[in-house]
């Protein structure tokens, strides 16, 4: 029995502060630990998250598996972008790994597939390969990923940019390969999750409409009165 079945046809909940994020209290592995427990005790099948002290912190309080990555700035291959970042959240004590599986160029000079070596030549923790088109999920596959996730599609310049999740993507990594297709980005309400099941989805991950009071404000806010009288050109 792999930890991806606990995973199946559940919500996973991403519990990663925004960079702007007010520091103190949100980006602090204490208040993530708890933004865990709490998604957690309201269905959450599995948290992800960013980074060894968050891990470590969300793996003590939580029993649910831990998906986790570290993140290296934000542009080019920045989600576990090095086999030595991949071993380090493997140590911090992810069950899976979520590692960027896209075609670009990788800050070690490395491939993907040397860093699914690397994690198993470290333990038994599996890889999720983040990917942004159908062709990079089979290529992941090939190399040894464990799972897809939709992740990154929308934010390279081989994937398609729009408002809301990828469900098209979804549906063809299901028809192409026979690993667990995890569905995230940009999933905001129960239709979405809905639709991402629909389409054959293992499991659906919703990040910053859960945990990010800053992005639901954001959201939210400009829907007001006041922010309509901000944005006229005396307001
Ligand atoms: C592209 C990228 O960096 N994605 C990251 C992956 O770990 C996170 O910043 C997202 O919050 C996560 O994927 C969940 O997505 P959403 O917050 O849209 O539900």
């Amino acid at each position: 029995m792999s930890v991806l079945d606990d995973l199946a046809g559940g919500l996973v909940v991403s519990c990663q502060p925004l960079p702007d994020e007010p520091e103190d209290p949100m980006r602090d592995p204490y208040v993530q630990a708890r933004v865990a427990a709490a998604v957690v005790r309201g269905g959450a099948v599995a948290v992800r998250a960013n980074g060894p002290a968050d891990i470590g912190a969300i793996r003590a309080a939580v029993s649910v598996p831990v998906i986790g990555l570290h993140k290296r700035g934000t542009e080019g291959v920045f989600i576990t972008p090095t086999a030595a970042d991949a071993v380090e959240v493997a140590r911090a004590g992810a069950h899976v790994i979520a590692v960027d599986a896209t075609n670009r160029p990788r800050p070690d000079g490395r491939t993907f597939a040397d860093t699914v070596r690397a994690v198993r030549a470290h333990g038994d923790a599996l890889i999720l390969a983040d990917v942004s088109t159908a062709e990079e999920g089979m290529t992941a596959v090939r190399d040894g990923a464990d799972a897809v996730a939709t992740t990154l599609s929308g934010y390279t310049s081989t994937s398609p940019c729009g408002q809301g999740p990828d469900l098209g993507l979804v549906a063809r990594l299901v028809s192409l390969v026979r690993v667990p297709v995890i569905a995230e980005g940009r999933y905001r309400n129960a239709e979405q999750i809905g639709l991402a099941f629909a389409a054959g989805a293992h499991a659906v991950v919703v990040g910053n409409a859960i945990t990010s009071p800053l992005w639901i404000t954001r959201h939210l806010a400009p829907a007001t009165p006041a922010a309509a009288l901000e944005s006229e050109p005396d307001g």
